[in-house]
């Protein structure tokens, strides 16, 4: 079978997008598929699939898979190149629309340049702080406390967590500085961790001033990547609940392949700025 393929990244976050417009994909081989186009050395390389599709409830539809062939509720960066593929390729005419992912329906904006997208600003909504919701186990009974700078231990190591769920769940880790975060050794440890029953995306935090962040992630599902959105998101919620960033002020997060501006505003909704750009396109045999 041959499958028509696109593969964009936001600030390095890659993954394969098929375009659901054109061509059905049947249920069942997506998991595969995902797996399949993501191996470096026998598919295309990326950090997991993106299907476009149209939508009952918005003017286009997400899903997107990691890279082990779990499918997620929510993805920042995949919402900004669903937003220039659905714009680029006509699927949308105006440059505000509504995009679906799993987790609910989100606006997008195109910053259009010479016919194409190159930045994309996502109302990503409100995050979800209570822990029962991330979701995190609780030893008190209490599902609706907020999780923030809870003592944490990881083998050895004295954490404190900071859990906010953008869709998708995080925990948030800070550090002195982003060059120690031992992203290799806790990352893989807290993602499959008991105390998230779901899994968690695992994120390392070093504060540079009240704009500023360094920003390093294990993703659920696909390990280091360059960049997560979602990740960039809860990393910002989490640094003003922590009094280290303000509400309501943009933030520059800094991300292993760039940069995201990200906003907590005060009307509760968090929005995020950045590039999406398109590498190639082709065709993957399965
Ligand atoms: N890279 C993404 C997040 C992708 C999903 C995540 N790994 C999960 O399992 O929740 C982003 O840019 O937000």
């Amino acid at each position: 079978m041959k499958i028509p393929f696109t593969k964009m990244h936001g600030l390095g976050n890659s993954y394969i997008y098929i375009d659901g417009f054109q061509v059905e994909l049947e249920e069942d081989r997506l998991p595969e598929l995902a797996k399949a186009v993501s191996s470096v050395y026998t598919g295309i390389g990326s950090d997991g699939l993106i299907l476009v599709l149209p939508s009952d409830v918005a003017d286009v539809r997400m899903r997107i898979f990691n890279k082990d062939g779990s499918e997620a509720m929510n993805c920042g960066n995949g919402l900004r190149c669903v937003a220039k593929l659905a714009y680029d390729r006509g699927y949308v005419d105006q440059t505000e629309f509504t995009v679906e992912a799993k987790s609910g329906v989100v606006n997008a904006a195109v910053e259009v340049n010479h016919d194409t997208v190159h930045n994309v600003t996502i109302d990503m909504g409100q995050p979800i702080l209570e822990r029962g919701q991330i979701p995190m186990v609780t030893l008190t009974g209490d599902e609706q406390d907020h999780v923030i700078q809870e003592p944490f231990l990881v083998g050895e190591e004295n954490l404190y967590a900071t859990a906010v769920s953008m869709g998708n769940p995080h925990v948030v880790f800070y550090v002195d500085d982003i060059a120690d975060a031992p992203i290799d050794t806790v990352g893989p440890s807290v993602t499959n961790d008991q105390r998230f029953p779901e899994g968690v995306n695992v994120e390392f935090v070093e504060v540079l001033n009240d704009q500023e962040i360094n920003f390093r992630v294990w993703e659920r599902g696909s390990g280091i990547t360059q960049a997560c959105g979602t990740g960039a998101c809860a990393a910002v919620v989490s640094s003003v609940l922590n009094k280290r960033v303000k509400r309501g002020e943009e933030v520059m997060v800094h991300l292993d392949g760039g940069d995201l501006i990200i906003t907590w505003k005060d009307n509760g909704h968090v929005l995020m700025k950045g590039p999406a750009v398109t590498i190639a396109t082709g065709e993957f045999y399965l």
